[in-house]
């Protein structure tokens, strides 16, 4: 039996590391979807295409070669034929991704992909032959995977997400460092959020507030809620 676990949240709640970590725990694939909006970004740019123009953006997206590597333990983004797992983690690519993010003919492209990539991943002889999936990002719990068997967001306050951040990118969460991060994290929620609905919980998702925990404690806490969730369905 497969089990697929959808995880969405705002930037820097945790989801990324933590469903890494959960994929591992529990034998499945990890599909980090926010990658593939960023991988779109990182190509449009590559390829001169101007952000704004969101027609020539769409076509490039539906023609992208796009190979998301599920395996938790090392998961890569490749687009044409080129790495870009780091590449796509740059503050560059961080600035401009909602405006990629918010182009709805992107959107339903990339929706289309996630929702093969997670019916893929159910079937024997893939990568998780048939076990099944973690996915997560923005949309998983109430567009993408509404199905799914464990549905999760995954939220933390808006303080915590920003030293998070902070400490990720600057190495330190003081004042300035902070500030630097504030683009990246709440305007870009802002934008985002006209999208996509990931700041509270939809019908049936449960929510798990990972601002006064550390990482192993939120592995815990998703870990319990699927346990909770699997037992419940029987
Ligand atoms: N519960 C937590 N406590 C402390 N730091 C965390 C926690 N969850 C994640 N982090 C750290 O915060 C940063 C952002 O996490 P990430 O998984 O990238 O978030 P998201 O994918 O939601 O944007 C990472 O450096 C990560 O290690
Ligand atoms: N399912 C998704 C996943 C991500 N996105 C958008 C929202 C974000 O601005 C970008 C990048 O997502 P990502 O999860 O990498 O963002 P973080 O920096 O980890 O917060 O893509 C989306 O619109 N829908």
């Amino acid at each position: 039996m497969s089990i697929v676990v959808a995880i969405d949240g705002p930037s820097g709640s945790g989801k990324s590391s933590v469903s890494r970590r959960v994929a591992q725990r529990l034998g499945l694939a990890y599909l980090d979807t926010g990658a593939m909006y960023r991988a779109a970004t990182w190509w449009a740019v590559h390829e001169g295409v101007d952000l704004a123009d969101t027609g020539a953006v769409a076509a490039l997206v539906r023609d992208m070669v796009l190979v998301m590597v599920v395996d938790p333990r090392g998961p890569q983004v490749w687009v044409g034929g080129i790495d870009v797992t780091a590449a796509i983690r740059e503050t560059s690519v961080s600035t401009a991704v909602s405006a990629v993010a918010t182009n709805l003919d992107v959107r339903a492209e990339l929706a289309r992909r996630q929702r093969a990539e997670i019916a893929f991943q159910c079937e024997p002889g893939s990568w998780a032959d048939g076990r099944g999936i973690v996915a997560e990002g923005r949309d998983i719990t109430t567009v993408i995977a509404p199905d799914a068997d464990v549905r999760l967001l995954l939220t933390a306050s808006e303080e915590a997400r920003l030293a998070r951040r902070a400490r990720e990118v600057h190495g330190s969460d003081d004042a300035a460092a902070v500030e630097a991060t504030r683009d990246q994290v709440v305007r870009r929620d802002a934008d985002d959020s006209a999208v996509a609905q990931f700041l509270t919980a939809a019908d049936g998702v449960v929510t798990v507030d990972s601002s006064a925990l550390d990482l192993d404690q939120t592995v815990d806490a998703v870990l319990g809620v699927v346990e909770r969730t699997l037992a419940a369905r029987g």
